[in-house]
C-alpha cells in the first residue's frame, strides 16, 4: 500500500487553497511539486555553500564544486551511465536535445539524409530535427502511430533504410503516456548504423532508467518533472559520441587555451557547459533522486495506475467525455468533452480547486492525428490520492452538466 497522503505531506505547495477549494495538483506531467528536502537544499545551498564552481581558490569554491561533482556522480548512478563525463547539465530536456541537434547531427547530416520522429512527440524533440535538416539538406521522417495511440513499430521497419542517421523517439509520451519501444527501436537502428535519440522527460520519472542496459546513444531529461526544480536538466551521452561532438556554445570552462590565433576546447562534461552552470539547481536535484529513490517504486507506479485506472471507468460514465489514447499502466490520461471546449472545462476545474492542463501540450501533430485542437489532460505523481480522482470526476461531472 503506497502512502500518497503521507508522500503530499512533505509538499509545501500541496498544503494551500486554490479558489477556496484545496488544491488538487494534477499538472505533474507539466512539472511536479517539490518536497521540503528539495526546497530546503535550494535554500543551505544559498545559505551556506554558494560560490563559483571549478574557479577560484578559496573554500566555499572548492566546498560547491564538490557537491556539484557528486550531484554529477549520483546522476551517472541513477541512469546507469558507464562514467560522469556522459553526464552534460543542460537547462533541460529541450535544451538537451537542441544541443544534440546543433552538434552531433548539424556535423554529421548531408543532404538526403533521414532524421525518423515518432508522430507522438512533444515539439522539443521535434522542431530541433526540422532545424537541422533546413540547415543540412537533411530529411526529417515521421513515424506513424498506430490507431491506439501507440507507437507503430511496423511502419517505423519500412521507414528505417540506410537514409536514417538519427532516430528520435520519446521514451514515454506526454499526452497519451504512451510507452515507446524504445528497445526494439534501439536493436533495429543500431543495425543499420543509426544513433537513437530517447526523450526521457516523462520516463524518467515513471520507471527505472538504465541507459547502458537500454543502450541508447542520448537519453534526456528535465529535472523539474522529477521532483527537482526547473532550470537544471541532463544529456546523456555515450562517451565516444560526445568526444567527438564539436562544442554547444563557447565560453568560460569550455576552453583549454584561447588565444586569437586559434582556441583548444577542454575535455568531457565541461566542452559542452560553457558558462556558470545552476549549482544550486544540480545540487537540488541530487537531493531529489534521493528523495525519489527512497520511494518504493513498484508500489509507487501500481499506485499511479490505480488512480489513472479508476480515473478512467468514472470520466467514462458521463455523457459527452470522451477518453483519447488511454493506456493501460500510464500516469497521464487526456480527455474531452464533446462540445465543449478544453480550456473551459479547465476553467471550471481550476475555480473547484483543480489543475489540470488543457491544450496541445506542445503535440500539434498528435492532436492533428486524433482531430482535435486540444484535450484535458490530468498527470499523476507520488503524491496524489482517491480522493484527488474523486474531485477531479465530481468536477468534470459538474462541468458536464453546466457547459
Ligand atoms: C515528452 C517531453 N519532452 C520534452 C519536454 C520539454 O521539457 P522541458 O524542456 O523541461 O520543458 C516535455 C515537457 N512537457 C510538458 C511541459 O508542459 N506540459 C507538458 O506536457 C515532454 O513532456
Amino acid at each position: 500500500m503506497f502512502d500518497a497522503k503521507h508522500i503530499a505531506a512533505q509538499f509545501p505547495a500541496l498544503q494551500q487553497q486554490v479558489n477556496g477549494q484545496r488544491l488538487v495538483y494534477l499538472d505533474s506531467a507539466a512539472t511536479t511539486q517539490k518536497p521540503q528536502c528539495v526546497i530546503d537544499a535550494l535554500s543551505h545551498y544559498y545559505q551556506q555553500q554558494n560560490a563559483n564552481v571549478h574557479r577560484g581558490s578559496h573554500s566555499l569554491t572548492a566546498h560547491a564544486t564538490s557537491e556539484f561533482e557528486r550531484a554529477r556522480e549520483t546522476v551517472t548512478e541513477f541512469i546507469g551511465a558507464q562514467s560522469s563525463k556522459e553526464i552534460i547539465w543542460t537547462r533541460g530536456a529541450t535544451e538537451a536535445l537542441n544541443l544534440i541537434a546543433q552538434t552531433y547531427a548539424r556535423n554529421l547530416l548531408r543532404p538526403g539524409d533521414e532524421i525518423l520522429v515518432g508522430e507522438m512527440e512533444h515539439h522539443a524533440n521535434v522542431v530541433p530535427w526540422q532545424i537541422v535538416a533546413e540547415q543540412t539538406g537533411a530529411k526529417v521522417v515521421k513515424i506513424p502511430m498506430t490507431q491506439e495511440c501507440q507507437f507503430d513499430l511496423a511502419s517505423f521497419n519500412r521507414l528505417l533504410t540506410d537514409k536514417c542517421k538519427i532516430v528520435a523517439l520519446a521514451h514515454i509520451t506526454n499526452v497519451t503516456g504512451t510507452r515507446q519501444p524504445v528497445e526494439e527501436v534501439i536493436a533495429s537502428a543500431h543495425k543499420l548504423g543509426a544513433v537513437v535519440v530517447v526523450d526521457g522527460a516523462q520516463g524518467i520519472v515513471h520507471e527505472p532508467v538504465d541507459v547502458t542496459q537500454l543502450n541508447a546513444d542520448f537519453y534526456v531529461f528535465s529535472g523539474h518533472k522529477l521532483y527537482a526544480p526547473a532550470g537544471v536538466g541532463v544529456l546523456y551521452g555515450k562517451q565516444a559520441l560526445l568526444e567527438a561532438m564539436p562544442p554547444w556554445h563557447g565560453g568560460g570552462k569550455m576552453v583549454e587555451k584561447v588565444s586569437f590565433a586559434g582556441t583548444t576546447f577542454g575535455e568531457l562534461p565541461g566542452k559542452f557547459e560553457a558558462g556558470t552552470p545552476n549549482v544550486a539547481g544540480a545540487i537540488a536535484l541530487m537531493k531529489a533522486i534521493q528523495w525519489y529513490q527512497g520511494l518504493d517504486q513498484h508500489a509507487l507506479a501500481t499506485h499511479i495506475h490505480q488512480l489513472v485506472e479508476k480515473t478512467k471507468t468514472a470520466l467514462e460514465q458521463l455523457d459527452d467525455v470522451r477518453i483519447l489514447g488511454y493506456q493501460p499502466n500510464a500516469s497521464v490520461i487526456s480527455f474531452v468533452i464533446d462540445g465543449v471546449h478544453h480550456q473551459d472545462v479547465a476553467t471550471l476545474l481550476d475555480q473547484q480547486g483543480i489543475a489540470v492542463r488543457a491544450g496541445n501540450h506542445c503535440a500539434h501533430p498528435l492532436m492533428d492525428a486524433l482531430g482535435v485542437t486540444g484535450t484535458i489532460r490530468a498527470s499523476f505523481a507520488a503524491y496524489n490520492t482517491i480522493e484527488d480522482v474523486e474531485s477531479l470526476v465530481a468536477a468534470v461531472e459538474k462541468a458536464v452538466d453546466m457547459l
